[in-house]
Protein backbone atom coordinates (compact mmCIF):
# COMPACT_ATOMS: atom_id res chain seq x y z
CA UNK A 1 0.00 0.00 0.00
CA UNK A 2 1.42 3.33 -0.77
CA UNK A 3 2.21 5.98 1.71
CA UNK A 4 1.72 9.00 0.57
CA UNK A 5 2.64 12.05 2.47
CA UNK A 6 2.69 16.26 1.84
CA UNK A 7 4.76 17.93 -0.02
CA UNK A 8 6.46 21.13 1.76
CA UNK A 9 9.51 23.33 0.89
CA UNK A 10 10.76 20.29 -1.14
CA UNK A 11 10.48 17.24 1.09
CA UNK A 12 7.97 15.10 1.94
CA UNK A 13 6.10 15.12 4.94
CA UNK A 14 3.78 13.11 7.49
CA UNK A 15 1.12 15.33 9.22
CA UNK A 16 2.42 16.96 12.69
CA UNK A 17 -0.94 15.21 13.90
CA UNK A 18 -0.25 12.24 12.82
CA UNK A 19 -3.56 11.90 11.11
CA UNK A 20 -4.14 9.79 7.80
CA UNK A 21 -6.89 8.86 5.52
CA UNK A 22 -7.43 5.84 3.30
CA UNK A 23 -8.02 5.93 -0.40
CA UNK A 24 -10.10 3.17 -1.86
CA UNK A 25 -9.89 1.64 -5.66
CA UNK A 26 -12.83 2.68 -7.38
CA UNK A 27 -12.16 -0.51 -9.26
CA UNK A 28 -12.72 -2.88 -5.96
CA UNK A 29 -13.27 -1.01 -3.06
CA UNK A 30 -9.56 -1.96 -1.78
CA UNK A 31 -7.60 -0.10 0.41
CA UNK A 32 -4.54 1.18 -1.98
CA UNK A 33 -3.20 4.21 -0.25
CA UNK A 34 -3.00 5.96 3.33
CA UNK A 35 -2.41 9.90 3.02
CA UNK A 36 -1.07 11.93 5.43
CA UNK A 37 -3.81 14.62 6.31
CA UNK A 38 -2.28 18.01 6.58
CA UNK A 39 -3.40 20.46 9.55
CA UNK A 40 -3.77 24.05 10.29
CA UNK A 41 0.63 23.62 10.92
CA UNK A 42 1.47 22.07 7.13
CA UNK A 43 -1.01 25.06 6.22
CA UNK A 44 1.00 27.59 7.77
CA UNK A 45 4.26 25.74 6.60
CA UNK A 46 3.77 25.41 3.05
CA UNK A 47 2.51 29.03 3.12
CA UNK A 48 6.04 30.15 4.33
CA UNK A 49 8.18 28.04 2.01
CA UNK A 50 5.51 29.28 -0.47
CA UNK A 51 6.77 32.85 0.33
CA UNK A 52 9.76 31.87 1.14
CA UNK A 53 10.43 31.18 -2.19
CA UNK A 54 9.06 33.93 -3.93
CA UNK A 55 11.07 36.07 -1.75
CA UNK A 56 14.27 34.07 -2.78
CA UNK A 57 15.94 32.07 -5.56
CA UNK A 58 12.82 31.33 -7.47
CA UNK A 59 11.49 35.38 -7.43
CA UNK A 60 15.18 35.92 -9.06
CA UNK A 61 15.03 34.10 -12.12
CA UNK A 62 14.53 35.53 -15.42
CA UNK A 63 11.43 34.62 -17.57
CA UNK A 64 13.84 32.64 -19.90
CA UNK A 65 14.82 30.44 -17.06
CA UNK A 66 12.12 29.80 -15.24
CA UNK A 67 10.67 29.04 -19.01
CA UNK A 68 13.50 26.35 -19.26
CA UNK A 69 13.17 24.85 -16.02
CA UNK A 70 9.02 24.39 -17.05
CA UNK A 71 10.51 22.75 -20.05
CA UNK A 72 12.16 20.95 -18.14
CA UNK A 73 9.08 19.95 -16.04
CA UNK A 74 7.03 19.03 -19.28
CA UNK A 75 10.03 16.96 -20.21
CA UNK A 76 10.46 14.59 -16.97
CA UNK A 77 6.54 13.73 -16.88
CA UNK A 78 7.15 12.74 -20.32
CA UNK A 79 9.89 10.67 -19.11
CA UNK A 80 8.18 8.92 -16.45
CA UNK A 81 5.06 8.61 -18.47
CA UNK A 82 4.67 4.83 -17.29
CA UNK A 83 4.31 6.18 -13.65
CA UNK A 84 2.06 8.78 -14.15
CA UNK A 85 -0.45 6.57 -16.04
CA UNK A 86 -0.32 4.07 -13.32
CA UNK A 87 -0.82 6.94 -10.74
CA UNK A 88 -3.88 8.13 -12.34
CA UNK A 89 -5.60 4.58 -13.07
CA UNK A 90 -5.29 3.76 -9.79
CA UNK A 91 -6.83 6.90 -8.47
CA UNK A 92 -9.71 6.92 -11.06
CA UNK A 93 -9.81 3.10 -12.16
CA UNK A 94 -10.39 4.71 -15.86
CA UNK A 95 -9.24 2.59 -19.21
CA UNK A 96 -5.33 3.16 -20.03
CA UNK A 97 -6.21 4.74 -23.58
CA UNK A 98 -8.09 7.82 -21.99
CA UNK A 99 -4.79 8.12 -19.71
CA UNK A 100 -2.07 7.71 -22.82
CA UNK A 101 -4.00 9.68 -25.03
CA UNK A 102 -5.96 12.68 -23.51
CA UNK A 103 -5.02 13.21 -19.38
CA UNK A 104 -1.21 12.61 -18.94
CA UNK A 105 0.13 14.00 -22.21
CA UNK A 106 -2.05 17.43 -21.32
CA UNK A 107 -0.54 17.44 -17.95
CA UNK A 108 3.16 18.15 -19.79
CA UNK A 109 1.50 19.89 -21.96
CA UNK A 110 0.00 22.36 -19.63
CA UNK A 111 3.79 23.19 -19.09
CA UNK A 112 5.26 23.96 -22.41
CA UNK A 113 2.21 26.02 -23.89
CA UNK A 114 2.41 27.87 -20.64
CA UNK A 115 5.91 28.82 -21.00
CA UNK A 116 5.26 29.78 -24.34
CA UNK A 117 2.87 32.10 -23.48
CA UNK A 118 4.54 33.73 -20.76
CA UNK A 119 7.51 34.17 -23.46
CA UNK A 120 5.47 35.51 -26.05
CA UNK A 121 2.44 37.86 -25.00
CA UNK A 122 3.37 41.75 -25.25
CA UNK A 123 2.31 43.74 -22.72
CA UNK A 124 0.75 47.20 -23.71
CA UNK A 125 2.19 50.60 -24.19
CA UNK A 126 0.02 53.61 -24.87
CA UNK A 127 1.52 57.36 -25.82
CA UNK A 128 0.01 60.21 -25.06
CA UNK A 129 0.17 63.66 -25.51
CA UNK A 130 0.80 66.04 -22.39
CA UNK A 131 0.34 69.91 -22.30
CA UNK A 132 4.38 70.55 -22.67
CA UNK A 133 3.80 69.02 -25.86
CA UNK A 134 6.63 66.83 -24.89
CA UNK A 135 4.09 63.37 -23.76
CA UNK A 136 4.14 60.80 -22.00
CA UNK A 137 4.64 56.78 -22.24
CA UNK A 138 2.41 54.30 -20.41
CA UNK A 139 3.56 50.75 -20.57
CA UNK A 140 2.44 47.49 -18.27
CA UNK A 141 4.60 45.18 -16.61
CA UNK A 142 3.46 41.52 -15.36
CA UNK A 143 4.16 40.72 -11.80
CA UNK A 144 3.24 37.62 -10.26
CA UNK A 145 0.58 37.74 -7.57
CA UNK A 146 2.41 35.67 -5.18
CA UNK A 147 1.58 32.39 -3.32
CA UNK A 148 -1.57 30.96 -5.30
CA UNK A 149 -3.65 28.18 -3.62
CA UNK A 150 -5.00 25.35 -6.26
CA UNK A 151 -7.62 23.33 -5.06
CA UNK A 152 -8.59 20.37 -7.27
CA UNK A 153 -11.91 17.66 -8.20
CA UNK A 154 -10.62 14.17 -8.46
CA UNK A 155 -12.57 13.56 -12.20
CA UNK A 156 -9.20 14.04 -14.10
CA UNK A 157 -6.88 15.03 -11.48
CA UNK A 158 -3.41 15.67 -13.46
CA UNK A 159 -5.40 17.92 -16.18
CA UNK A 160 -6.88 19.95 -14.21
CA UNK A 161 -4.44 20.53 -11.57
CA UNK A 162 -1.76 20.87 -14.04
CA UNK A 163 -3.86 23.24 -16.36
CA UNK A 164 -4.00 25.90 -13.51
CA UNK A 165 0.05 24.99 -11.74
CA UNK A 166 1.62 25.03 -15.12
CA UNK A 167 0.65 28.87 -15.93
CA UNK A 168 1.08 30.12 -11.89
CA UNK A 169 4.48 29.04 -12.70
CA UNK A 170 4.80 30.62 -15.50
CA UNK A 171 3.74 33.29 -14.42
CA UNK A 172 6.43 33.44 -11.25
CA UNK A 173 3.98 32.55 -8.53
CA UNK A 174 4.41 29.85 -6.29
CA UNK A 175 1.51 27.02 -5.29
CA UNK A 176 0.42 25.25 -3.10
CA UNK A 177 -1.97 22.64 -4.57
CA UNK A 178 -4.60 20.92 -2.27
CA UNK A 179 -5.50 17.84 -4.47
CA UNK A 180 -8.69 16.17 -4.18
CA UNK A 181 -9.02 13.27 -1.68
CA UNK A 182 -10.32 10.91 -4.39
CA UNK A 183 -6.95 11.17 -6.34
CA UNK A 184 -3.99 12.93 -4.33
CA UNK A 185 -1.28 10.13 -6.48
CA UNK A 186 0.04 12.47 -9.47
CA UNK A 187 -0.07 16.08 -7.47
CA UNK A 188 2.51 13.83 -5.35
CA UNK A 189 4.11 12.07 -7.78
CA UNK A 190 4.79 15.87 -9.52
CA UNK A 191 6.61 16.75 -6.34
CA UNK A 192 9.24 13.91 -7.28
CA UNK A 193 9.43 15.62 -11.00
CA UNK A 194 10.04 19.67 -9.68
CA UNK A 195 12.65 18.08 -7.27
CA UNK A 196 14.20 15.83 -9.97
CA UNK A 197 14.45 19.12 -12.36
CA UNK A 198 15.65 21.54 -9.71
CA UNK A 199 13.05 23.65 -9.46
CA UNK A 200 13.73 25.82 -6.25
CA UNK A 201 12.43 24.25 -3.27
CA UNK A 202 9.04 25.58 -2.05
CA UNK A 203 8.06 26.51 -5.56
CA UNK A 204 5.27 23.56 -5.52
CA UNK A 205 3.72 22.39 -2.42
CA UNK A 206 0.91 20.10 -1.77
CA UNK A 207 -1.38 19.49 0.97
CA UNK A 208 -3.50 16.53 1.61
CA UNK A 209 -7.12 16.41 3.21
CA UNK A 210 -11.20 16.98 2.75
CA UNK A 211 -12.58 20.21 2.60
CA UNK A 212 -14.36 21.53 5.51
CA UNK A 213 -12.42 21.70 8.47
CA UNK A 214 -9.65 20.04 6.98
CA UNK A 215 -6.80 21.20 4.20
CA UNK A 216 -9.12 22.72 1.86
CA UNK A 217 -11.05 24.98 4.09
CA UNK A 218 -6.95 25.35 6.31
CA UNK A 219 -5.26 27.01 2.99
CA UNK A 220 -8.50 28.57 1.31
CA UNK A 221 -9.10 30.54 4.52
CA UNK A 222 -5.34 31.05 4.91
CA UNK A 223 -4.62 34.86 4.51
CA UNK A 224 -0.65 34.28 3.14
CA UNK A 225 -2.80 33.00 0.00
CA UNK A 226 -2.72 35.82 -2.32
CA UNK A 227 -5.17 34.10 -4.82
CA UNK A 228 -7.43 30.88 -5.39
CA UNK A 229 -7.46 29.06 -7.93
CA UNK A 230 -10.40 26.42 -7.81
CA UNK A 231 -12.11 23.53 -9.95
CA UNK A 232 -14.76 21.94 -8.11
CA UNK A 233 -18.86 21.86 -7.68
CA UNK A 234 -20.51 24.97 -7.25
CA UNK A 235 -21.70 24.72 -3.91
CA UNK A 236 -18.03 24.28 -2.91
CA UNK A 237 -17.40 27.47 -5.31
CA UNK A 238 -19.54 29.54 -2.57
CA UNK A 239 -17.39 28.50 0.14
CA UNK A 240 -13.92 29.31 -1.06
CA UNK A 241 -15.73 32.74 -2.15
CA UNK A 242 -16.82 33.57 1.01
CA UNK A 243 -13.12 32.38 2.36
CA UNK A 244 -11.59 34.63 -0.07
CA UNK A 245 -13.35 37.37 0.75
CA UNK A 246 -11.50 37.97 3.63
CA UNK A 247 -8.90 39.93 2.75
CA UNK A 248 -9.92 40.54 -0.69
CA UNK A 249 -8.36 37.76 -2.35
CA UNK A 250 -8.97 37.27 -6.20
CA UNK A 251 -10.66 33.75 -7.24
CA UNK A 252 -10.68 32.07 -10.77
CA UNK A 253 -13.60 29.16 -10.18
CA UNK A 254 -14.21 26.34 -13.04
CA UNK A 255 -17.58 25.07 -11.25
CA UNK A 256 -20.48 22.59 -12.56
CA UNK A 257 -22.23 22.49 -15.39
CA UNK A 258 -25.57 20.39 -16.76
CA UNK A 259 -24.59 20.88 -20.77
CA UNK A 260 -26.54 20.54 -23.51
CA UNK A 261 -25.81 18.41 -26.92
CA UNK A 262 -27.67 19.80 -29.75
CA UNK A 263 -28.45 17.54 -33.32
CA UNK A 264 -29.80 19.04 -35.99
CA UNK A 265 -31.45 16.36 -38.79
CA UNK A 266 -29.35 17.83 -41.28
CA UNK A 267 -25.61 16.40 -38.81
CA UNK A 268 -23.71 14.13 -40.05
CA UNK A 269 -25.24 11.10 -38.22
CA UNK A 270 -22.55 8.99 -37.33
CA UNK A 271 -19.97 11.47 -36.48
CA UNK A 272 -22.85 13.07 -34.39
CA UNK A 273 -24.12 9.78 -32.80
CA UNK A 274 -20.13 9.43 -32.00
CA UNK A 275 -19.38 13.13 -30.71
CA UNK A 276 -22.91 12.81 -28.50
CA UNK A 277 -21.77 8.92 -27.33
CA UNK A 278 -18.43 10.40 -25.99
CA UNK A 279 -19.59 13.46 -24.60
CA UNK A 280 -22.17 11.72 -22.53
CA UNK A 281 -19.77 8.89 -21.84
CA UNK A 282 -16.07 9.77 -21.56
CA UNK A 283 -14.63 9.11 -18.28
CA UNK A 284 -17.90 7.49 -17.17
CA UNK A 285 -19.55 10.41 -17.44
CA UNK A 286 -17.70 12.68 -15.19
CA UNK A 287 -16.63 15.22 -17.47
CA UNK A 288 -17.29 19.06 -16.14
CA UNK A 289 -17.77 19.37 -20.35
CA UNK A 290 -20.12 16.41 -20.42
CA UNK A 291 -23.26 16.24 -22.27
CA UNK A 292 -26.05 15.41 -19.67
CA UNK A 293 -29.29 16.57 -21.62
CA UNK A 294 -29.14 15.64 -25.55
CA UNK A 295 -31.91 17.96 -28.02
CA UNK A 296 -32.33 16.07 -30.88
CA UNK A 297 -34.19 17.44 -34.39
CA UNK A 298 -37.47 15.39 -34.11
CA UNK A 299 -36.66 13.79 -37.83
CA UNK A 300 -34.55 11.34 -36.56
CA UNK A 301 -35.00 11.45 -32.76
CA UNK A 302 -36.26 7.55 -32.87
CA UNK A 303 -33.25 6.38 -34.83
CA UNK A 304 -30.42 8.50 -32.72
CA UNK A 305 -31.92 6.98 -29.67
CA UNK A 306 -31.69 3.79 -30.74
CA UNK A 307 -27.96 4.21 -31.99
CA UNK A 308 -26.81 6.00 -29.14
CA UNK A 309 -28.45 3.13 -27.03
CA UNK A 310 -26.67 0.51 -28.68
CA UNK A 311 -23.31 2.14 -28.39
CA UNK A 312 -24.08 2.88 -24.76
CA UNK A 313 -25.00 -1.34 -24.56
CA UNK A 314 -21.57 -1.85 -26.37
CA UNK A 315 -19.53 -0.62 -23.89
CA UNK A 316 -17.47 -3.28 -21.75
CA UNK A 317 -16.67 -2.77 -18.21
CA UNK A 318 -13.40 -4.23 -17.15
CA UNK A 319 -9.69 -3.02 -15.22
CA UNK A 320 -7.95 -0.08 -17.10
CA UNK A 321 -4.90 -2.62 -18.35
CA UNK A 322 -7.57 -5.30 -19.70
CA UNK A 323 -7.75 -5.04 -23.21
CA UNK A 324 -11.30 -6.29 -23.59
CA UNK A 325 -12.35 -3.64 -21.40
CA UNK A 326 -12.94 0.28 -22.49
CA UNK A 327 -15.33 1.43 -19.41
CA UNK A 328 -14.47 2.29 -15.80
CA UNK A 329 -15.99 2.86 -12.54
CA UNK A 330 -17.23 6.02 -11.07
CA UNK A 331 -14.47 7.62 -8.62
CA UNK A 332 -16.31 5.86 -5.29
CA UNK A 333 -19.26 4.05 -3.54
CA UNK A 334 -20.10 7.69 -2.06
CA UNK A 335 -20.38 8.93 -5.75
CA UNK A 336 -22.19 5.68 -7.15
CA UNK A 337 -24.82 6.04 -4.33
CA UNK A 338 -24.89 9.80 -5.84
CA UNK A 339 -25.55 8.88 -9.08
CA UNK A 340 -27.80 5.92 -8.38
CA UNK A 341 -30.07 7.74 -6.23
CA UNK A 342 -30.41 10.05 -9.65
CA UNK A 343 -31.32 6.81 -11.41
CA UNK A 344 -33.73 5.82 -9.33
CA UNK A 345 -35.31 9.24 -9.19
CA UNK A 346 -35.56 9.36 -13.03
CA UNK A 347 -38.02 6.46 -13.10
CA UNK A 348 -40.19 7.69 -10.17
CA UNK A 349 -40.42 10.96 -12.36
CA UNK A 350 -41.61 9.10 -15.18
CA UNK A 351 -38.58 8.26 -17.88
CA UNK A 352 -38.52 5.31 -19.92
CA UNK A 353 -35.44 4.25 -19.45
CA UNK A 354 -34.22 3.68 -22.71
CA UNK A 355 -30.74 1.75 -21.54
CA UNK A 356 -29.13 1.52 -18.24
CA UNK A 357 -30.47 2.40 -14.88
CA UNK A 358 -28.37 -0.27 -12.63
CA UNK A 359 -25.16 -1.39 -11.87
CA UNK A 360 -23.70 -4.00 -14.08
CA UNK A 361 -22.70 -7.55 -12.96
CA UNK A 362 -19.10 -7.89 -12.16
CA UNK A 363 -16.83 -10.99 -11.76
CA UNK A 364 -15.05 -11.78 -8.53
CA UNK A 365 -13.20 -8.73 -6.30
CA UNK A 366 -14.60 -6.29 -9.20
CA UNK A 367 -18.10 -6.65 -7.83
CA UNK A 368 -16.84 -4.29 -4.94
CA UNK A 369 -16.29 -1.42 -7.09
CA UNK A 370 -18.21 1.51 -7.69
CA UNK A 371 -19.93 0.40 -11.32
CA UNK A 372 -22.43 1.72 -12.72
CA UNK A 373 -24.22 1.16 -15.89
CA UNK A 374 -24.55 3.68 -18.86
CA UNK A 375 -27.70 5.27 -18.72
CA UNK A 376 -30.48 6.94 -21.46
CA UNK A 377 -33.30 8.31 -20.70
CA UNK A 378 -36.42 9.86 -22.96
CA UNK A 379 -39.89 10.71 -21.60
CA UNK A 380 -38.96 13.29 -18.58
CA UNK A 381 -40.14 17.29 -18.83
CA UNK A 382 -37.78 19.49 -18.24
CA UNK A 383 -38.63 20.17 -14.93
CA UNK A 384 -37.29 16.44 -13.68
CA UNK A 385 -34.23 16.73 -11.25
CA UNK A 386 -32.21 14.44 -13.97
CA UNK A 387 -32.79 17.06 -16.72
CA UNK A 388 -31.86 19.89 -14.37
CA UNK A 389 -29.37 18.82 -11.76
CA UNK A 390 -25.65 17.85 -12.37
CA UNK A 391 -25.23 14.19 -11.90
CA UNK A 392 -21.84 14.30 -13.00
CA UNK A 393 -22.46 10.32 -14.13
CA UNK A 394 -22.72 8.33 -16.99
CA UNK A 395 -26.06 9.41 -18.06
CA UNK A 396 -28.35 11.63 -20.34
CA UNK A 397 -32.06 12.45 -21.19
CA UNK A 398 -32.86 12.80 -24.60
CA UNK A 399 -35.88 14.81 -25.61
CA UNK A 400 -37.02 15.97 -29.59
CA UNK A 401 -37.53 19.60 -30.53
CA UNK A 402 -39.40 21.46 -33.20
CA UNK A 403 -37.53 24.57 -34.36
CA UNK A 404 -34.25 26.18 -34.03
CA UNK A 405 -35.81 28.80 -31.46
CA UNK A 406 -37.70 26.01 -29.27
CA UNK A 407 -33.63 24.15 -29.16
CA UNK A 408 -31.92 27.51 -27.69
CA UNK A 409 -34.64 28.26 -25.16
CA UNK A 410 -33.94 24.52 -24.16
CA UNK A 411 -30.35 25.01 -24.07
CA UNK A 412 -30.32 28.16 -21.89
CA UNK A 413 -33.37 26.46 -19.40
CA UNK A 414 -30.72 25.97 -17.05
CA UNK A 415 -28.85 27.80 -14.27
CA UNK A 416 -25.70 26.29 -15.36
CA UNK A 417 -23.53 27.70 -18.37
CA UNK A 418 -20.38 25.89 -18.88
CA UNK A 419 -20.14 24.07 -22.81
CA UNK A 420 -22.49 23.04 -25.67
CA UNK A 421 -22.08 20.64 -28.57
CA UNK A 422 -23.71 21.80 -31.50
CA UNK A 423 -24.09 18.96 -34.81
CA UNK A 424 -25.01 20.16 -37.87
CA UNK A 425 -23.91 20.56 -41.74
CA UNK A 426 -25.46 24.05 -41.76
CA UNK A 427 -22.54 26.27 -40.37
CA UNK A 428 -24.45 29.45 -40.85
CA UNK A 429 -27.09 27.99 -38.28
CA UNK A 430 -24.15 26.55 -36.45
CA UNK A 431 -22.57 30.09 -36.12
CA UNK A 432 -26.19 31.85 -35.23
CA UNK A 433 -26.90 28.75 -32.41
CA UNK A 434 -23.63 29.14 -30.92
CA UNK A 435 -24.00 33.15 -30.94
CA UNK A 436 -27.29 32.30 -28.80
CA UNK A 437 -26.38 29.44 -26.36
CA UNK A 438 -25.49 31.03 -22.74
CA UNK A 439 -22.10 29.12 -22.66
CA UNK A 440 -18.36 29.86 -22.26
CA UNK A 441 -17.21 26.87 -24.66
CA UNK A 442 -19.29 25.93 -27.38
CA UNK A 443 -18.22 23.35 -30.05
CA UNK A 444 -19.43 22.67 -33.73
CA UNK A 445 -19.18 19.67 -34.87
CA UNK A 446 -16.80 18.16 -32.28
CA UNK A 447 -16.57 17.87 -28.62
CA UNK A 448 -13.30 18.60 -26.22
CA UNK A 449 -11.27 19.53 -28.98
CA UNK A 450 -8.87 21.85 -26.68
CA UNK A 451 -6.78 24.21 -28.00
CA UNK A 452 -5.00 25.78 -24.83
CA UNK A 453 -4.75 29.00 -26.00
CA UNK A 454 -8.56 29.78 -26.07
CA UNK A 455 -10.62 31.39 -23.02
CA UNK A 456 -11.80 28.37 -21.30
CA UNK A 457 -14.59 28.73 -18.01
CA UNK A 458 -18.02 29.08 -17.17
CA UNK A 459 -20.80 31.53 -17.79
CA UNK A 460 -24.03 31.50 -14.84
CA UNK A 461 -22.95 29.19 -11.96
CA UNK A 462 -20.49 27.30 -14.10
CA UNK A 463 -18.13 29.34 -13.05
CA UNK A 464 -16.14 33.24 -12.92
CA UNK A 465 -13.46 34.46 -14.75
CA UNK A 466 -11.56 32.27 -17.52
CA UNK A 467 -8.01 30.49 -17.96
CA UNK A 468 -6.24 29.61 -21.22
CA UNK A 469 -3.75 31.54 -22.93
CA UNK A 470 -3.91 35.27 -22.22
CA UNK A 471 -6.89 34.42 -20.10
CA UNK A 472 -4.62 33.00 -17.59
CA UNK A 473 -1.92 35.59 -17.68
CA UNK A 474 -4.49 37.81 -16.75
CA UNK A 475 -5.55 35.97 -13.58
CA UNK A 476 -2.13 34.85 -12.47
CA UNK A 477 0.11 38.36 -12.57
CA UNK A 478 -0.94 41.53 -11.48
CA UNK A 479 -0.51 44.09 -14.76
CA UNK A 480 1.09 47.45 -13.10
CA UNK A 481 1.17 50.37 -15.29
CA UNK A 482 4.47 52.73 -15.59
CA UNK A 483 3.69 55.78 -16.92
CA UNK A 484 6.92 58.32 -18.23
CA UNK A 485 6.93 61.89 -18.85
CA UNK A 486 9.13 62.55 -21.92
N1 LIG B 1 -15.83 23.54 -14.72
C1 LIG B 1 -14.83 22.66 -14.75
O1 LIG B 1 -13.84 22.86 -15.44
C2 LIG B 1 -14.90 21.44 -13.92
C3 LIG B 1 -15.84 21.27 -12.92
N2 LIG B 1 -15.88 20.13 -12.18
C4 LIG B 1 -16.93 19.96 -11.18
O2 LIG B 1 -16.36 19.33 -10.04
C5 LIG B 1 -17.32 18.52 -9.39
C6 LIG B 1 -16.73 17.16 -9.09
O3 LIG B 1 -15.56 17.29 -8.38
P1 LIG B 1 -15.48 17.16 -6.79
O4 LIG B 1 -14.09 16.83 -6.45
O5 LIG B 1 -16.57 16.28 -6.27
O6 LIG B 1 -15.84 18.65 -6.34
P2 LIG B 1 -15.84 19.24 -4.88
O7 LIG B 1 -16.25 20.65 -5.02
O8 LIG B 1 -16.55 18.38 -3.92
O9 LIG B 1 -14.31 19.17 -4.42
C7 LIG B 1 -13.30 19.80 -5.16
C8 LIG B 1 -12.16 20.13 -4.22
O10 LIG B 1 -12.57 21.09 -3.27
C9 LIG B 1 -12.24 20.66 -1.96
N3 LIG B 1 -13.21 21.24 -1.05
C10 LIG B 1 -14.45 20.78 -0.75
N4 LIG B 1 -15.06 21.61 0.13
C11 LIG B 1 -14.19 22.63 0.36
C12 LIG B 1 -14.24 23.81 1.17
N5 LIG B 1 -15.32 24.12 1.90
N6 LIG B 1 -13.18 24.64 1.17
C13 LIG B 1 -12.08 24.35 0.42
N7 LIG B 1 -11.97 23.24 -0.34
C14 LIG B 1 -13.01 22.40 -0.39
C15 LIG B 1 -12.26 19.15 -2.08
O11 LIG B 1 -11.54 18.56 -1.02
C16 LIG B 1 -11.63 18.94 -3.45
O12 LIG B 1 -10.23 19.02 -3.38
C17 LIG B 1 -18.49 18.47 -10.34
O13 LIG B 1 -19.50 19.33 -9.88
C18 LIG B 1 -17.94 19.01 -11.64
O14 LIG B 1 -18.84 19.61 -12.49
C19 LIG B 1 -15.00 19.13 -12.40
C20 LIG B 1 -14.05 19.24 -13.39
C21 LIG B 1 -13.93 20.40 -14.23
O1 LIG C 1 -9.27 20.78 -21.03
C1 LIG C 1 -9.37 21.38 -19.97
O2 LIG C 1 -8.62 22.29 -19.67
C2 LIG C 1 -10.38 20.96 -19.01
C3 LIG C 1 -10.96 19.80 -19.14
C4 LIG C 1 -11.93 19.39 -18.21
C5 LIG C 1 -12.12 18.13 -17.91
O3 LIG C 1 -11.41 17.16 -18.44
C6 LIG C 1 -13.09 17.72 -16.95
O4 LIG C 1 -13.67 18.53 -16.30
O5 LIG C 1 -13.29 16.55 -16.82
Amino acid sequence: MRQIQNFIGGEFVAAASGKRFDKRSPLDNRVIASIAEAGQAEIDAAVKAARSALHGEWGGLTTDQRVELLYGVANEITRRFEDFVEAEMADTGQPRHVMTNVFIPRGAANFKVFADVVKNVPTESFQMATPDGRGALNYGIRVPKGVIGVVCPWNAPFLLMTWKVGPALACGNTVIVKPSEEAPNTATLLGEVMNAVGVPKGVYNVVNGFGPDSAGEFLTRHPGVDAITFTGETRTGTAIMKAASEGMRDVSFELGGKNAGIVFADADFDAAVEGIFRSAFLNSGQVCLGTERVYVERPIFERFVQALKEKAEGVKFGRPDDHDANYGPLISQEHRQKVLSYYRKAVEEGATVVTGGGVPQMPGALAEGAWVEPTIWTGLPETASVVREEIFGPCCHIRPFDSENEVVALANDTDYGLSTTIWTTNLARAHRVAARVEVGITWINSWFLRDLRTAFGGSKQSGIGREGGVHSLEFYTETRNICVKL
